[in-house]
């Protein structure tokens, strides 16, 4: 059928877009990534310091979803709590495959795989990267995708289900008719964006575990990731 974008969702793909360009990781915490020397510990205070920032990033860009800071106060800190690793697995991913200048992404993975962190999560962790890699999504896609991801009703302690339901929903259409524009030659891309989120889902288990193991090797967090994760 013919598929058209109304002036409604361009106005959305539009102010969820430029929110997710306004928020970068500051240029020091980046620089760091490079300059510092390897080890295990230098490595996990580095994306300790990255994954602090990618949070406070995320909080700014929940702000300017549509309709977000109408929900229940209580509903929008369960929502970042809930999703704050998924999105961030997603921004991760994203950077990975292609944004960052090149020489940053190699040091950036290396400074995952030597961070400490178990085998049986780094496997699943880089797959899911190089299958976001193959999409090729477009910028509006990525965005659009995160937003989703946030504005997933079934998180713990949601209370107003059907109010989040009805954000995702608007968001979903708007994704159905994204990928249908600018993907016509396969059909089926929608539904793997919605695959990548399932994917996610199982990050965010296998993370739960790591947290466990890093927590009783002693290492120490921000109070921010504290904070959103329930650590300690
Ligand atoms: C606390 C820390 C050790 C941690 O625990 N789980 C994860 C962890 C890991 Cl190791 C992988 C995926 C998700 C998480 Cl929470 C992390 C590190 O979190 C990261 C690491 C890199 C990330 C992010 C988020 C993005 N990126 C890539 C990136 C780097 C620099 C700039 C930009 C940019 O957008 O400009 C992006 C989070």
């Amino acid at each position: 059928e013919k598929v058209e974008i109304t002036k409604e969702q361009r106005a959305l793909i539009k102010a969820i877009l430029d929110a997710y360009n306004r928020h970068q990781i500051p240029q020091d915490v980046t620089k760091k990534l490079l300059q510092e020397q390897y080890s295990a510990e230098e490595n996990f205070l580095l994306l300790t310091e990255v994954a602090t920032s990618q949070v406070q990033v995320l909080v700014e860009f929940t702000k300017n979803i549509p309709g977000f800071l109408s929900l229940d106060r209580e509903d929008q800190i369960a929502l970042l709590k809930g999703s704050a690793v998924e999105a961030m697995f997603l921004r991760s991913a994203q950077v990975l495959s292609k944004k960052m200048p090149s020489g940053h992404i190699e040091v950036l993975e290396e400074r995952i795989r030597k961070s400490g962190m178990s085998e049986e999560f780094m496997t699943p962790m880089f797959n899911f990267y190089k299958s976001i890699g193959e999409l090729h999504m477009t910028q509006e896609e990525q965005a659009i995708l995160t937003t989703i991801t946030i504005l997933t009703p079934d998180r713990p302690y949601v209370k107003s289900h059907e109010a989040v339901e009805r954000l995702q929903e608007t968001m979903l259409e708007v994704l159905r008719k994204l990928c249908v524009l600018q993907h016509p030659q396969e059909p089926q891309y929608f539904a793997r964006l919605l695959g990548r989120l399932t994917e996610l889902r199982t990050l965010h288990h296998y993370h739960a575990e790591m947290l466990t193991s890093w927590k009783t090797n002693d290492h120490k967090f921000t109070p921010l990731l504290c904070e959103i994760w329930d650590v300690q």
